[in-house]
């Protein structure tokens, strides 16, 4: 059956972007972004799009101009890409729907902490199920547990009109924020999970028929639904893997005087492991390796697989230890206490590119800085004040402490003037070239740089006169030859 109208459910980082770039790629396709959140749709309706990507437009595309996610919305909006909250409406004309909608870790009951939270995706598959008067393929787009799509499937058996059937398949998306755009035109893989019916190989091929657009065919892999769902879950827990395996390089770096950057370029030169992902942090964060390790582990643990549960956890372990060792380091060089002392965060997204703060690094380190006694000036171009607020209160529980403690800037320098210290939790491009000298002398001294990012120049910053601190590197002192004239 062509596809000829598109609903997805969840209108957030996956869903927006994913359709924008299916209504691009198919001027013929009808494709309606719903979600219950009236704010963010009107968000995506207006000039100022809910999500800031950098991303320019790949080669592969001709266009005059090199457009990231606004140039397409603003392309296709009102043309064949919709943004509402008539969630029904759009179901009942739709083709194919899409699921999007977020599957955070569980915080309370069976599970908390670790099981993923199925309810939205399970309101929305009620939701299909009794408003629609015609067929459906069903398209699980979020990142869910295996098996997932079974349950999905229950319960659009149970609440379906007679004559009406539908076609689950498992669709998982890999792309980053930030990137978003060019993930999704120039995919490395599109994988679809599908029953082994008559059914599911024709929504296979339906679902395929859109894709194969613009993405070769075989990069498109077709499953069974259960290795679609895994390879979701897998596909985060070996990237973060990586992260924490040279984040646990990075202590035994400080101590012997190896230089992680070094082991990581010498090591990822191998072919077979290859060099992303080995950029050593002050620990992952987004909002979806941890949840998604967490939800191998509560699989694994429910099935007796303690070993296995255990292996992926350490993964975890890993990231919280490093956050950790980053900010005691913190407190220790600043003679142990950094009470009534003022530092500078640079960066509270959880990575460059994007204003998102999901378990970003940023909160832990400043939770605890916090909880040290400590006074925080916060710097990140793009994350809202009203965000970075929000957060350090739901992290310390504590709305009188951070109303006191924490102060929120709009300009580098300013926030730098008169602290005692400045952190790196971002990997901010504009970090980079600030004028460092100038910082020097507005802070207190002695001028303290903790780069969590290794993004800096450290010779140049000890030359400046900063105490200079990194992961997974020492710094010593500079040799600085005093000329005398002579
Ligand atoms: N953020 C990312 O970069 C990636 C996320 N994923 C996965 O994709 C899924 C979605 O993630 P995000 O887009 O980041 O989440 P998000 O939180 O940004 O957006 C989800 C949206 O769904 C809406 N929603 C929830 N239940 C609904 C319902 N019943 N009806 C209508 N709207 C509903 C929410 O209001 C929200 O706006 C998650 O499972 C996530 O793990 C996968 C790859 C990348
Ligand atoms: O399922 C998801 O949500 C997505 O999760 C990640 O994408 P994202 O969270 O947007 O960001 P990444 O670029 O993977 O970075 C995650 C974290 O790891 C950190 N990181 C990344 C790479 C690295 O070498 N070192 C490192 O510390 C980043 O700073 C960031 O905090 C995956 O890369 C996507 O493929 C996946 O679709």
């Amino acid at each position: 059956m062509p596809v000829n109208k598109i609903c997805c459910i969840g209108a957030g980082y996956v869903g927006g972007p994913t359709c924008s770039v299916i209504a691009m790629q198919c001027p013929d396709i009808r494709v309606i972004v719903v979600d219950k959140n009236k704010d963010r749709i009107n968000q995506w309706n207006s000039d100022l799009l809910p999500i800031y990507e950098t991303c320019s437009w790949p080669a592969a595309i001709t266009l005059s101009e090199e457009p990231g996610l606004e140039k397409i919305v603003f392309c296709c909006r009102n043309r064949n890409l919709f943004f509402s909250t008539d969630i029904e409406a759009a179901i009942k004309e739709a083709d194919l729907i899409f699921i999007s909608v977020n599957t955070p870790t569980k915080i309370f009951g069976e599970g908390k902490g670790r099981a993923a939270d199925m309810k939205y995706v399970e309101e929305a598959a009620r939701t299909i199920a009794t408003i629609s008067t015609s067929s459906k393929i069903v398209v699980e787009k979020s990142t869910v547990p295996v098996k997932a799509a079974e349950s999905i499937s229950k319960v659009l058996r149970a609440n379906q009109k007679a004559g009406v059937t539908f076609e689950v398949l498992s669709n998982p998306e890999f792309l980053s924020e930030g990137t978003a755009i060019d993930n999704l035109i120039n995919a490395d893989r599109v994988l679809i999970g599908h029953n082994d019916t008559p059914e599911g190989k024709d929504a296979f091929e339906d679902l395929c028929s859109i894709y194969t657009r613009w993405i070769p065919r075989d990069r498109i892999i077709g499953t069974n639904t259960w290795s679609s769902e895994l390879s979701k879950l897998a596909s985060n827990a070996f990237l973060a893997q990586r992260i924490s395996s040279i984040n646990s390089l990075t202590a035994l770096c400080e101590i012997t005087g190896a230089d992680v950057s070094e082991v990581a370029l010498a090591i990822g030169q191998d072919h077979r492991i290859g060099p992303k992902f080995l950029q050593a942090s002050v620990g992952f964060g987004g909002s979806c390796f941890q949840k998604d390790i967490l939800n191998i582990v509560y699989i694994c643990e429910c099935l007796s697989l303690r070993e296995v549960a255990a292996y992926w956890q350490q993964v975890i372990d890993m990231n919280e230890y490093q956050k950790e060792r980053f900010t005691k380091k913190i407190i220790e060089t600043m003679f142990h206490s950094v009470s009534e002392k003022t530092l500078t965060i640079f960066g509270f997204s959880f990575k460059k590119d994007t204003g998102d703060t999901r378990e970003s690094p940023s909160i832990t380190v400043c939770k605890r800085l916090l909880d040290e006694g400590a006074r925080l000036h916060i710097y990140d171009p793009k994350v809202f004040h009203e965000q970075i607020i929000n957060d350090l209160v739901y992290a310390t529980r504590d709305p009188e402490k951070v109303n006191k403690s924490v102060n929120i800037f709009s300009d580098p320098y300013t926030a730098a003037n008169y602290s005692h210290a400045i952190v790196i939790c971002t990997e901010w491009d504009e970090f980079i070239n600030l004028d460092y000298s100038n910082i020097y002398y507005s802070m207190k001294k002695p001028a303290y740089i903790f780069d969590g990012r290794k993004i800096l120049d450290h010779q140049d910053l000890s030359l400046i006169g900063f105490e200079v601190f990194t992961i997974g590197k020492r710094i010593d002192k500079p040799h600085v030859k005093i000329t005398n004239g002579v």
